[in-house]
């Protein structure tokens, strides 16, 4: 009897391991629950560690809008259900952003804004840079400053004392959040050493053909309660068609389709990959249908655990990052 009691408890054990190893192969990957709030009330938002909550879909204005007036993209994506817009000094055109804004009739307090911190010239700082932001885009806070890039502060050993100015101007209530774009995970370090208050994103090319070497990133980031925002998402369907994603992306969008009773497209189901990664989405469009494209991600089926592992897998066939390949010489 003292022999066996021990050893049917261990069976016990085995069997209930075995059980929630099965169980979890058919559920989503836990950091999709944990870090996306649903409500049937509201819009899905994901909560930072500042408490604040993001919704989970933002309309950009860098790339197609790069330099260009972005005023009647953002006018229509607000008219369209998007409140989160996320901005940048380097975009030069935050004043436009700024009258879609206006041309919307959206109350500031219903909106999402988000800019980015240029790396400051000499005689430029972290508060004044933010200031004339927020000039023009006629506002007097954001709602999340991002330091864009970790260069060339990280080289030049400038990086801990950018990131307390973005401390600084966080406790003057200029930026209700702050955090970080693009930073690997030797930049991460370098700010969380010694940090008063933790980065709450970190704004990053997210897409199956850089996932491996993203993950790292990503891990750090979970570890430490700092949320990924995924920009180039759709990168394997705009910039990279023909790759070894595209069979995987397809058996999973027709399986979708057949649980849903209602199409669904590869953009779609690259959108719920990056959700089941624990990122948001920021991505941009010019037509107004595929912002509810990508809002009704909001009603897709979750993918299955192999569905996530089979896109993982044909992503790190092809290594493509396409944005900032400087910043990411890796
Ligand atoms: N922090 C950083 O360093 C960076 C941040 N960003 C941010 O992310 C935002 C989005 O970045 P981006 O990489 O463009 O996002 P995505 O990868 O989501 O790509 C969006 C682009 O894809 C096009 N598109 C969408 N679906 C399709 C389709 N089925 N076939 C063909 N084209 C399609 C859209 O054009 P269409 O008008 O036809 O819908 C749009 O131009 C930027 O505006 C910026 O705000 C981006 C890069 C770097
Ligand atoms: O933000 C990322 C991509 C991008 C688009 N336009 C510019 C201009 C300057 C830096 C980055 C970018």
């Amino acid at each position: 009897m003292l022999v066996r009691a021990p050893s049917h408890r261990l069976l016990l054990n085995l069997i209930r391991h075995c059980l929630s190893i099965s169980a979890s192969r058919s559920r989503p990957p836990p950091i999709l629950t944990t870090k996306l709030n649903m409500s049937t009330t509201s819009k899905p938002t994901f909560t930072l560690n500042d408490g604040t909550s993001v919704p989970w879909l933002a309309f950009g204005t860098g790339t197609a809008l790069y330099g260009k007036d972005a005023a009647e993209s953002v006018k229509q994506a607000i008219e369209t259900g998007i409140t989160h817009l996320d901005g940048a000094q380097m975009y030069n055109n935050e004043e436009t952003l700024a009258a879609g804004i206006k041309a919307s009739g959206k109350p500031r307090s219903e909106l999402y804004i988000v800019t980015k911190l240029k790396p400051p010239q000499p005689g430029q700082t972290v508060k004044g840079l933010l200031q004339e932001s927020l000039k023009k885009l006629g506002t007097d806070y954001v709602d999340l400053f991002l330091i864009h890039t970790p260069r060339p502060a990280n080289q030049e050993g400038k990086l801990k004392e950018q990131w307390k100015a973005m401390e600084e101007v966080h406790e003057e209530g200029l930026a209700k959040s702050i955090g970080v774009s693009n930073f690997r995970v030797e930049d991460l370090q370098v700010v969380l050493d010694g940090a008063k208050i933790v980065p709450a994103v970190n704004q990053i090319e997210l897409h199956p053909y850089v996932w491996k070497a993203a993950e790292p990133i990503v891990a750090l980031g979970k570890k430490h309660g700092i949320v990924p925002a995924s920009y180039g998402g759709l990168t394997p369907i705009v910039r990279v068609p023909g790759g070894p994603v595209d069979s995987v992306v397809e058996t999973v969008r027709s399986r979708l389709e057949k649980t849903r009773g209602a199409s669904v497209s590869a953009g779609q189901v690259l959108t719920k990959w990056i959700l089941h990664k624990g990122a948001f989405v920021v991505t941009t469009t010019s037509k107004a249908s595929r912002i509810k494209e990508f809002q009704d991600v909001e009603d897709l089926p979750d993918l299955t655990t192999e569905e996530v592992k089979g896109i993982d897998e044909a992503g790190a066939e092809l290594h493509k990052r396409v944005y900032m390949g400087k910043v990411f010489e890796d």
